[in-house]
């Protein structure tokens, strides 16, 4: 019969032993911090991206814990838990040198979880009432991935046997010929233990002097039969695994070469597939790779199935090894995910002491048949009651006493008879020597059952209490330590609810400045995404104004160009027909006015001078050029009065005073011919290219400033680069593009 199965995680207990003299002698620091009453463990690192790692777990166990402050701690309910028929594992994992050994098996000064658990079991036993146990024991190693019975005696032919891991009908694992050891006592049991470390491989690092370079399993199975609630007796089979892992290590780190190294590899290796089981248990993957090491196949009923289970991670405090620490951590974290489903092995068909019972019952069942009332009140409804065997016992040993006084007593008042005859009294003296030699014969017997009996008791194992007294004391102290640690786990409960407070709070405050700032974080992000808006807007806006500023910008040099043009064409114009002292003060004289956006000239009163003009020509012909020269007047190429000369070369002026100077002959001749040119062509083609029109930045010809005088610098004047005489018009014009009409 089963009990209901529930669900139950791992529970994940880690354990940081003191700096190591070697440790102190090197300098080098601590960097975790152990806080047991919030079950923390902080690791500070010195780099920057990982900063400090916090990890909670089921208990925390700093440098100045005691074997005891674990034990009692976090261990001494699972042992309990195994006297009431459940599997139990417990395992140590960790770096190598970081006290596995230690906390596990410990000295025989500073005894560790094995010999604890042994003490509190036989120590259950001891004061038990109405309780058989049978508690068998076995020993092994896995080294290099071969199973290896630690127990095993050297030479005996069964034990040659190859041991290897088989599934029972129960879907149990277990390895078959591996010895069992029928454990009495603490005693024993030490002495067993000692001879299997002998066995064990065990081997020098640079990292640990004494480093077990195989996974060690200690199992105890503790058989206990009860009388049950429906009178009849019960037989529950607990199951302890203490299980003292390898150390996973760095090759680097440990030094190790030849033998360790392949060693070191295989550990790695196994261990390796350990990570992979819990990873594939905590992500409920379809397939978990028990059957890739040897060592999580025997750990398959621990990890995942019918046990509670309690995984001890070791880790060493300095910071040379703050890596390997962390990783630990990170295993340990992920192994409190795992979920097992332990329930009471109860009633099960391969109870060895279920054997023991039943041949027991049949022995007593044989003895009551030859008491002298034929019935033994040991034995009810066919099972054997425990609480009767020791009085009945004593009830047999008694009757024989009596039976045999009965006939002693018949025998003697037969001898004092003195009315039976000689022959009467040898038939009566035979019939008491039958009588005698049948009860001796029956008591031989009864002995013989007797002597079976014992032999079975002794292999099984009960309360040696005999006396109410004693046991009453006993359930006493059994009580007051259970109420202690009734008290201690209270005390621990109220410290981590304190702490869990105390988190809360934080966490509290801490969400609350988390909603503050996220607040904050929001109305910025609007901010942003607005000032981002309106930023795009702004880039478009200036895109389109650079490209029109740009379009506006080769308008501009067009017009300027074509300005400069214009002014080269008018003032190559201008020295064609004017001489220079001619225009000049009319230059200076100019004004320009921004309102009318118009030039002015100086006024007539202002003397100029002008070219004499139109020598030798016929009437018709000066009167015809007369005309032309005015038109040109007209539209402002020629803002000079003529002076028209007679044929004898008398200067005659029609408009102020006008003289004539012998240099000016050559514009004058200049102006002849551009006015001839133009009496004989449609336009007037000025090539404005051949002169290097220069402006200098003060030259006034800037629409900016309201009213300002024109003047022209000598680097500005166009010079004509070849005599337009020596030329055809149309030749030396070639490009003003009809701005001249
Ligand atoms: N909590 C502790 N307090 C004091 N000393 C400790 C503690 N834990 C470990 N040590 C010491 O540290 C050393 C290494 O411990 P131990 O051999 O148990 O490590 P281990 O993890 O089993 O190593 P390996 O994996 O190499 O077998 C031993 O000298 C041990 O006595």
């Amino acid at each position: 019969m089963q009990a209901a199965k529930s669900e139950e995680a791992v529970r994940v207990l880690v354990r940081c032993r003191p700096l190591s003299d070697k440790e102190v002698a090197a300098g080098y620091k601590p960097v975790v911090i152990v806080d047991n009453k919030a079950r923390k463990i902080t690791v500070k690192t010195d780099k920057a991206e990982k900063g400090e790692k916090v990890y909670t777990f089921d208990g925390v166990y700093g440098s100045e814990s005691t074997q005891e402050d674990v034990f009692n701690g976090s261990i001494r309910s699972l042992v309990d838990a195994a006297l009431q028929g459940f599997n139990s594992t417990i395992f140590a994992y960790g770096q190598t040198g970081t006290g596995k050994t230690f906390t596990m098996q410990g000295s025989s000064k500073d005894p560790g979880i094995i010999p604890r658990s042994m003490q509190q079991i036989f120590s259950h036993i001891d004061s038990s009432i109405n309780e058989r146990y049978l508690v068998n024991a076995s020993y092994m190693e896995i080294y290099q991935e071969e199973l290896h019975d630690l127990l095993r005696k050297q030479g005996k032919e069964e034990n040659a046997k190859k041991i290897e891991i088989k599934v029972d009908q129960n879907g149990s694992i277990y390895v078959k010929h591996l010895s069992q050891y029928q454990l009495k006592s603490v005693r024993h049991m030490e002495k067993m233990m000692e001879r299997g470390q002998q066995n064990r491989s065990v081997g020098s690092t640079d990292m640990n002097e004494y480093s077990s370079r195989s996974h060690a399993i200690f199992t105890v199975n503790i058989e206990c039969s009860h009388l049950g609630l429906d009178g009849k007796e019960h037989i529950r089979v607990g199951k302890l695994n203490l299980v003292d892992l390898a150390g996973s290590e760095k090759q680097a780190k440990t030094n190790s070469s030849g033998e360790r190294f392949k060693e070191a590899t295989q550990i790695n290796l196994s261990l390796s597939t350990l990570g992979k089981v819990i990873n594939a248990l905590v992500e409920k993957s379809s397939h978990v790779p028990y059957r890739d090491s040897k060592l999580t196949r025997l750990l398959q009923d621990s990890l995942g199935g019918n046990s509670k289970t309690i995984m001890v991670a070791n880790i060493g405090p300095a910071s040379y090894n703050v890596e390997e620490t962390l990783s630990t951590l990170r295993y340990a974290n992920r192994a409190k995910n795992i979920k097992n489903t332990p329930h009471i092995n109860e009633d099960p068909k391969d109870a060895k002491l279920r054997e023991y019972l039943d041949e027991l019952s049949a022995l007593r069942a044989k003895l009551a048949s030859r008491s002298s009332n034929g019935s033994t009140s040991a034995i009810r409804n066919g099972q054997l009651n425990l609480a009767d065997v020791d009085d009945e016992e004593a009830t047999e040993d008694e009757s024989y006493i009596s039976a045999q006084q009965a006939l002693n007593k018949e025998r003697n008042a037969m001898l004092a008879d003195t009315g039976l005859n000689e022959q009467e009294k040898r038939q009566l003296a035979e019939d008491f020597a039958r009588k005698e030699e049948a009860l001796k014969g029956r008591e031989v017997e009864r002995q013989e059952l007797r002597a079976k009996v014992e032999s079975i008791e002794e292999r099984m194992l009960r309360g040696h209490l005999v006396s109410v007294r004693e046991r009453l004391s006993a359930q006493e102290e059994d009580l007051r330590r259970k109420q202690q640690e009734l008290d201690e786990q209270e005390r621990r409960e109220s410290d981590v609810i304190a702490a869990l407070d105390r988190e809360h709070r934080d966490v509290a405050q801490k969400n609350s400045t988390v909603s503050v700032l996220k607040a904050n974080i929001d109305v910025t992000k609007a901010k942003t995404a607005k000032l981002q808006a309106e930023q795009e807007e702004l880039r478009k806006a200036i895109k389109e104004e650079e490209a029109l500023a740009r379009s506006i910008g080769h308008t501009q040099v067009e017009e300027v160009q074509q300005l400069q043009q214009r002014e080269a064409l008018l003032w190559t114009m201008i020295n064609y027909f004017v001489p220079a002292n001619s225009w000049e003060p009319l230059l200076e004289g100019a004004a320009y006015s921004a309102r009318r956006r118009d030039w002015s000239l100086p006024t007539k009163s202002q003397s100029v001078t002008r070219p004499p003009l139109f020598l030798n020509y016929s009437d018709e012909r000066k009167k015809y050029l007369e005309e032309k020269y005015n038109s040109l007047l007209w539209e402002n190429i020629l803002p000079v009065p003529v002076e028209m000369d007679d044929v004898e070369g008398n200067k005659e002026t029609t408009e102020g005073e006008a003289t004539f100077d012998a240099e000016e002959a050559v514009y004058n001749k200049m102006l002849a011919g551009a006015l001839d040119a133009a009496c004989h062509e449609e336009d007037i083609v000025v090539d404005a290219d051949v002169y290097t029109i220069e402006r200098e930045p003060s030259s006034g010809y800037s629409g900016s400033s309201h009213s300002q005088s024109l003047s022209r610098s000598s680097a500005a004047t166009p010079k004509p680069s070849r005599s337009p005489t020596d030329q055809k018009p149309l030749e030396r014009y070639p490009s003003a593009g009809g701005w001249l009409k």
